[in-house]
């Protein structure tokens, strides 16, 4: 029987938030006594608001219906990923407790990367920041927005990518493929929008949630992809995938994301990027 989360937990759990206790202990005491997670995020907003759950406002509500269903479509992902990772052994987790982060090899036949470089070298534009820097060396690549390309390959890379990941269309960003050439880089970065630049880019869609980005070739010397928090460096490889997790379990910025693309030292480079957001278009 589900337990009741009666006046005496509903005090223990506002003493506690205003005494400064760390929110993930709480959840986790209250999970280990048997409450349901949607209560206890409903509990959370009630006692922060400093009402009891009777009082929650109508805009709480609203926002633990919006988390509750993104932590759930996250959740979707991650078991499906799971799945993938027992019975296919392309699969790979790295092995870290402060980043959610996968690769895939082969996820793309080296016929298929040839063909998306040949499209992505017919379109390209200075790639852009989120926020402005006075950095001009920040990111030196160019872009092509490979799905404003009305491509049937391009098409089906898109499909492959969403069963891959079990998420809706909806919730993807246009895929991007990016073009380095010698020098050229993306210095240290998250993924997801930070402070203001959610409010400018975020719109509809919100927070980035997952990045899936692919490996269009075998770069001559240098390019490395660079997990700067956790000293991982992914040497560029045709067709393989790299999958991470933008955000922590509570829907935060995961600042251990931090990552790289380091500068190109002899080829080229060209990579897709597929971004997912929280919700749908
Ligand atoms: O090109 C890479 O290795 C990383 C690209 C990247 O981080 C991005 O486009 O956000
Ligand atoms: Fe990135």
């Amino acid at each position: 029987m589900p337990a009741i989360f009666d006046a005496s937990w509903q005090n223990w759990l506002r003493e506690n938030i205003n005494r400064g206790c760390d929110p993930d202990e709480l959840y986790q005491i209250l999970v280990d006594n048997g409450f349901e997670r949607n209560i206890i995020l409903q509990q959370f907003i009630a006692a922060q608001s400093g009402q009891n759950v009777a009082g929650v406002t109508v805009n709480a509500e609203t926002q633990l219906a919006e988390q509750l269903e993104v932590k759930q479509t996250i959740e979707k992902t991650r078991l499906h990923l799971a799945k993938q990772l027992k019975n296919n052994s392309k699969f790979h987790q790295i092995d870290s407790d402060s980043i959610e982060l996968y690769t895939v090899e082969q996820f793309l036949t080296a016929r298929e990367c040839e063909q998306i470089i040949d499209l992505i070298k017919t379109k390209l534009r200075p790639s852009e920041l989120a926020s402005f820097t006075s950095d001009c060396e920040f990111r030196t690549s160019r872009t092509c927005d490979l799905g404003a390309i009305d491509n049937p390959l391009i098409q089906m890379v898109d499909q492959r990518i969403y069963k891959l990941m079990n998420i809706e269309a909806g919730f993807a960003e246009v895929t991007q493929g990016q073009y380095y050439e010698v020098g050229q880089q993306f210095k240290a970065h998250t993924d997801y929008f930070e402070g203001e630049e959610l409010t400018n880019h975020g719109g509809k869609m919100g927070q980035r949630t997952y990045t899936v980005m692919i490996y269009l070739n075998d770069v001559e010397a240098g390019g490395a992809t660079r997990f700067i928090r956790q000293n991982k460096a992914f040497k560029p490889k045709q067709g393989m995938a790299v999958i991470w997790n933008s955000l922590t379990d509570n829907l935060v910025g995961n600042g251990n994301t931090l990552h790289q693309a380091e500068p190109v030292q002899a080829g080229y480079k060209a990579v897709i990027t597929k971004w997912f957001r929280q919700h749908q278009a």
